[in-house]
């Protein structure tokens, strides 16, 4: 039977047929082993975003495991990559780096996950070099997506360049050297034009966002096409339920409110300068009209096709992760 045939929560359970294997966190700690903790409390505060609480307890309890686990994949593919290359007998063949893919909702703590994640894993014995790249440097410009009335709909499949996307991601995995990719800014809520992030043959990438594991419809032409999450070679969804999400989304936009908003080139402005709550509706409104519609319809379908789902409780802790069986 394939897994199409089950529900979600049959997927999600620890049963037989889930494609899965369920840990508590408890467990899942235990995983770490000896894996040493190169990180300080006052980095992991520096590396955390705004309205997220985790700590250097979370760090030890969740992505040590994590860390360990990424390391035996990374090392596995070396060891596909050296076999491979005695049996094509082309010794000058050099790896090309490993890409992980971090998805999940807005607001769910992805960019946190994804700096811990690149520090610890950059400080593993072997010292790889660990690239950062978020899918946020390629939505459309803010006047593109105003032309295509897409405003309403950033974070929507449509308000990316997927063909860049797919383009940065093919030169990454061709072994291109010094591949650009595009930034942007969440002050000024729009893409930062001319300005990118240089990637030099990283040992390893992470590509974040709300969309890497998601499928597009194949065009009618009979073009093949990839989908971003073919230059996977591991993929981490995080997961939490709705209700939430959109409390840790309101959270952080009152708190922006006091903070980021009160520069004068922050987009949201003119949030400042409301009564609470004014700014409280207006956050209700991105949430339920945009992000939380986004969730229901484009992110949280490409769930079942992660690695590994770390689902957090209350408080942004993680309290159960599931892991794709071998
Ligand atoms: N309007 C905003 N102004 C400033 N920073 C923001 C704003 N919205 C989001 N951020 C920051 O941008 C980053 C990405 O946020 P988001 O895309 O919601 O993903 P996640 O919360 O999963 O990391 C976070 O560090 C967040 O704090
Ligand atoms: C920029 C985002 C789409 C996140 O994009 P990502 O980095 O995941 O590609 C999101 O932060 C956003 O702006 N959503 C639109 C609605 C809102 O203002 O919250």
């Amino acid at each position: 039977m394939t897994t199409d045939g089950l529900s979600l929560a049959d997927q999600l359970s620890g049963g037989d047929l889930s494609p899965y294997r369920h840990f508590t966190a408890e467990r899942w700690a235990e995983f770490r082993a000896d894996t040493p903790l190169t990180l300080s409390a006052d980095e992991v505060e520096r590396l955390r975003s705004l309205n997220d609480p985790v700590d250097l307890e979370e760090v030890r309890r969740i992505y040590l495991s994590v860390s360990r686990l990424l390391s035996a994949h990374v090392e596995s593919s070396q060891a596909l990559f050296q076999q491979r290359k005695h049996f094509l007998n082309f010794p000058e063949a050099i790896k090309t780096p490993f890409i992980i893919g971090i998805a999940g909702s807005v607001a769910v703590g992805k960019s946190t996950t994804a700096r811990v994640l690149k520090e610890l894993l950059a400080r593993w014995p072997s010292s790889p070099k660990v690239a950062l790249v978020t899918t946020d440097g390629f939505l459309l410009p803010n006047a593109e997506l105003r032309k295509r009335g897409l405003m309403e709909r950033k974070g929507f499949p449509e308000s990316y360049d997927v063909a860049t996307i797919l383009k940065f991601l093919s030169a990454i995995k061709a072994g291109e050297g010094k591949v650009s990719a595009p930034l942007y800014s969440h002050l000024t809520y729009d893409v930062r034009q001319g300005e990118y992030l240089t990637i030099d043959r990283p040992d390893i990438l992470i590509f974040e966002g709300i969309n890497v594991l998601q499928v597009r419809d194949l065009p009618e032409d009979g073009r093949t096409i990839p989908f971003v999450s073919d230059f996977f070679d591991f993929s981490i969804y995080i997961d939490a339920d709705e209700t939430m999400i959109h409390d840790w989304y309101v959270q952080r936009f009152m708190r922006l409110r006091e903070t980021a908003f009160r520069n004068p080139q922050s987009f949201f402005h003119r949030y400042s300068q409301l009564s609470a709550d004014a700014a409280r509706a207006i956050a209700e409104g991105l949430w339920a009209n945009i992000n939380l519609k986004n969730l229901r319809e484009n992110i949280l379908p490409t769930r079942p096709r992660a690695d590994l789902i770390l689902r957090k409780g209350s408080n942004h802790l993680v309290e159960s992760v599931l892991l794709r069986k071998l």
